[in-house]
């Protein structure tokens, strides 16, 4: 049933608004097809990247830095230079670090992973109830079949919509999964809105760093991103039997503010940096934060959102949660006057709410390297009818 999904697949994405096909992505199935004994099945070929974005071999760790959060939020003044210089030079030349002593608690992650397993093990029907509806950011996607023609991903995502509490006055996670798949996944919900609120104040302090190793009012962007509109994204990427020929996560710049990635005990995750792959090897007491294109936009493009994907393997599967921080979506994209002298004085990208930006991601542009300028130009092109 999964081959005969998968080959029935519909349009590419593009403008005319293609409802997300319900086939599903069945990796399990799709494996076993594969694995049969008399028959080395290949895995189907919208799974097959081309030969130049394939996995390269002999990939080796990027040095990125670990930042001691609790260090820097001591206000001890060694601590607080040695985390600014760190993070400063990381964002201006790739943009991942990675923070400890963050001040999340374990047994909340814990139990994030085990939500995680029992839904993504759960019969497709189940987790279609919380399916994704097109130019939607939220729901179940089954590796965007319905959205992509090719080049697919293999993985599942399951992403949620979050804006602090104390901001909006609901629990939207929690709501969004109540409204969609029932009451039987109240505990669901409850552990998802909890991890959420979590990362928003995890992303609260880490852009108070931000904003110090920039050399501008630490509330600087603490302020700008306190009533954000951010994305929770669960990714689930199966086991596969042709990791050599597929890719979890595309080539891509987060075009969001900022990420924070935990991984779970499987590696994967990989920068493009000095023109080779590097892997980010998991660490389970870090989170990974890497900076995305709304944030270099803010930056005026003095820290770097880089390109990074995501690989998968034939032993294990991989889970891994990003936290995506979003402005809120009719906020103007504009860098502090103190930025822009900085480079060449000129302005590096114009004005834009990330609710264009989002909506384009969603509806027009697949992200990937060079999505910051594309938005651009296809701003431009819209002023100028
Ligand atoms: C705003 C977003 C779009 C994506 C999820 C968040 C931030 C990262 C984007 C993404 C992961 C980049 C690679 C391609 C993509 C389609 C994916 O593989 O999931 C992107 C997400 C998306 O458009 O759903
Ligand atoms: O899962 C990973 O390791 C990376 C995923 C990613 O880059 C993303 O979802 O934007
Ligand atoms: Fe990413």
């Amino acid at each position: 049933m999964a081959m005969k999904c998968i080959a029935t697949f519909p349009q590419r994405f593009n403008d005319n608004k293609t409802k997300e096909d319900p086939s599903i992505f069945d990796a399990n199935l799709l494996n076993q097809l594969s694995n049969h004994h008399y028959k080395k099945m290949h895995i189907p070929q919208e799974f097959v990247w081309p030969d130049h974005e394939k996995p390269s071999t002999d990939v080796q760790p990027l040095q990125a830095p670990l930042i001691d959060l609790a260090g820097f939020l001591s206000g001890d003044s060694f601590l607080v230079s040695e985390a600014t210089r760190l993070v400063s030079e990381a964002s201006k030349k790739h943009g991942f670090f990675l923070v400890t002593n963050h001040g999340v608690d374990e047994t909340l992650l814990s139990r994030a992973y085990l939500f995680m397993d029992s839904f993504f093990k759960a019969p497709a029907c189940e987790k279609q109830k919380a399916q994704r509806t097109w130019g939607e950011s939220s729901g179940y996607a089954s590796s965007f079949v319905g959205r992509f023609s090719s080049k697919l991903p293999w993985k599942e995502t399951l992403s949620f919509k979050f804006s602090p509490q104390e901001k909006c006055q609901s629990q939207t996670v929690k709501d969004f999964v109540s409204n969609k798949m029932g009451v039987e996944y109240q505990n669901f919900g409850k552990v998802y809105q909890e991890y959420a609120e979590a990362m928003n104040i995890l992303s609260l302090k880490i852009m108070e760093l931000l904003g110090k190793s920039l050399g501008i009012e630490r509330r600087h962007f603490r302020e700008f991103f306190e009533d954000n509109e951010s994305i929770l994204r669960l990714n689930y990427y199966p086991q596969c039997n042709q990791p050599e020929l597929t890719l979890g996560t595309g080539p891509h710049c987060d075009p969001t503010s900022l990420t924070i990635l935990h991984q779970h005990q499987v590696a994967g995750l990989q920068v493009f940096v000095d023109n080779k792959w590097q892997s980010i090897p998991p660490n389970p007491q870090a989170f990974v934060v890497n900076i995305g294109d709304t944030f270099m936009a803010l930056t005026n493009g003095i820290y770097q959102s880089c390109l990074h994907r995501a690989v998968v393997n034939r032993e294990r599967e991989r889970k891994t949660f990003a936290f995506f921080l979003c402005p809120k979506g009719d906020k103007i994209v504009k860098p502090p006057k103190e930025l822009v002298g900085v480079m060449s004085g000129e302005r590096e990208y114009p004005d834009f709410t990330w609710s264009m930006f989002l909506e384009f991601t969603q509806k027009h542009y697949r992200s990937d390297m060079n999505t910051l300028e594309e938005f651009s130009n296809w701003l431009k092109n819209r002023k100028s009818f």
